[in-house]
């Protein structure tokens, strides 16, 4: 006898009976079949058991058609009350989070990091809400059953589905992943119109529905450019609370001075990213510090710094996707956990992190209306300040002036997609993603 366990929500199966008969990727001929149900209904989810006396197929999986509502999914769909227990008690209130590009190698590794407590804490329940699209939907329902599978105590909500404004209603943080590859022959200005419109989607479903005081993360690449469309769809939301990823990197620079130095990567600090997340970027060895001491003093070899440090980490996701044929996932999942962090516990004394933020009134006379990225200080109260004691030579200068120049042609391409005028595309031939090569 064979079982099969189906658990969605309760909408979709109105009709069970005949659905399950009825769906032709079941592939059981009904006349050798007897069904026996047992179904469990919460008020918004309802798990059916079947079981099968005969059966000539393997029976996979229901495939739905995704609903444009927002959904709870499955066990998350039952009622809590953390007040009522007394390890839960002293809980903090629930925050809601969502994830864009939810059913992506990235999110795979961030979801059950978010869900275990160690971004947010061991004392903050959240609710994860998940935005896929059609083509991903089925994905995303596997991955909400690997969540209900991992018995997450903090984990109280998980709800999956494919309208931003319904997955982005009242959320504190968007992590925003979801973004379409570029694939062989496809221009760079083509990538930037077609990720643009998801982000202007979500910059105005953002601002419609999202807590006013919402902090986004943008992780799809091109992040900076995405970044600021999605920012200015979302003239309601504070342009400070936007960022785009560039902790990656800068993890990736502070393990090459490490390697290089001779120690471990603890002892590296105030290593800042400047500028685009792209092959321009520009790791500010000037500025970094090895045991409290300028990089320059420890590491002597200022031709390696200039030459060999700085293309490393430009190009190191591209090295490691010809290494293992994909792109950096779970270190990028750990550099996202590392940006929220940064957000949420105040910086060491001293030292400081790096995130892509909007450059309007910035110290360094970077061109305003730009998401570049910068040294930023934060008390821990999920705001930041960009640190002001950073010095420059010409080296560091004419880098800057490369990614500056090059997000501004960025700007241009993009300028139908955040209200500027008409799109102008003169992007610089060598604008690449650190994964391509
Ligand atoms: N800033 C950084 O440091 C880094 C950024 N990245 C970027 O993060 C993004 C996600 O990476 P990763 O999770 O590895 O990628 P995956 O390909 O595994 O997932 C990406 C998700 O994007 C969504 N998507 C949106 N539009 C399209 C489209 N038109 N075609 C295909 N998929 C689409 C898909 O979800 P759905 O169908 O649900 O929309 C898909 O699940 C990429 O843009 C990547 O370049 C990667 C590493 C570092
Ligand atoms: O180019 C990519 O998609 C991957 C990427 O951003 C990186 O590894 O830094």
């Amino acid at each position: 006898m064979a079982v099969a366990e189906l658990t969605s929500p309760a909408s979709a199966y109105t009709h069970t009976t005949t659905r399950l008969r009825s769906s032709s990727q079941l592939s059981l001929s009904s006349t050798h079949l007897s069904l026996r149900f047992r179904r469990s209904f919460s008020p918004r989810n309802t798990t059916i058991t079947c079981s099968i006396n005969q059966v000539q197929a393997p029976v996979p999986v229901q495939t739905q058609k995704p609903k444009d509502k927002s959904e709870c999914f499955g066990v998350f769909c039952q009622t809590y009350d953390l007040r009522a227990e007394e390890e839960t008690k002293s809980w903090k209130k629930l925050i809601n989070i969502a994830v864009s590009g939810a059913a992506g190698m990235i999110s795979n590794h961030l979801l059950f990091k978010l869900a275990s407590g160690e971004v947010f804490g061991p004392d903050q329940p959240i609710a994860l809400k998940l935005l896929g699209s059609e083509r991903s939907f089925q994905a995303l329902e596997g991955v909400a059953m690997e969540l209900e599978d991992s018995l997450y105590p903090l984990l109280r909500e998980v709800s999956i589905g494919i309208n931003p404004y319904e997955v982005f209603e009242d959320i504190e943080w968007a992590l925003l992943i979801g973004a379409k590859p570029r694939g062989p022959g496809m221009e760079r200005a083509g990538l930037l119109d077609i990720n643009g419109q998801i982000y202007a989607e979500q910059g105005k479903a953002l601002n419609a529905v999202a807590s006013r005081n919402v902090k986004v993360i943008v992780v799809g690449n091109p992040c900076n450019t995405n970044a600021l469309i999605c920012l200015k769809n979302a003239p309601n939301i504070p342009a400070k609370n936007f960022h785009a990823l560039t902790r990656l990197d800068e993890n990736r620079a502070k393990c090459q001075l490490a390697l290089k130095a001779g120690v471990f990567y603890d002892k590296v600090s105030n290593v800042t990213i400047w500028g685009n997340h792209s092959t321009t970027q520009v790791p500010d060895f000037l500025n970094a510090r090895i045991n409290g001491l300028p990089v320059k003093e420890v590491i002597k070899d200022h031709k390696w710094l200039e030459e060999e440090f700085t293309e490393i980490v430009q190009k190191r996701g591209g090295v490691l996707i010809q290494k293992w044929g994909r792109s950096s996932a779970a270190s990028t999942a750990v550099s996202i956990v590392d940006a929220i962090k940064s957000l949420i516990i105040p910086t060491p004394e001293g030292d400081w992190f790096s995130s892509g933020v909007y450059t309007n009134g910035n110290l360094y006379g970077i061109a305003e209306g730009l998401v570049f990225s910068m040294p930023c200080r934060s008390k821990g109260d999920g705001d930041y300040e960009i640190v002001k004691d950073v010095i420059f030579d010409d080296y560091l200068l004419k880098k800057i002036t490369k990614t500056e120049g090059e997000l501004l042609a960025e700007k241009r391409c993009v300028a139908h997609l955040t209200g500027e005028g008409i799109a102008f595309c003169d992007l610089p031939e060598d604008t690449m993603l650190p994964g391509e090569m």
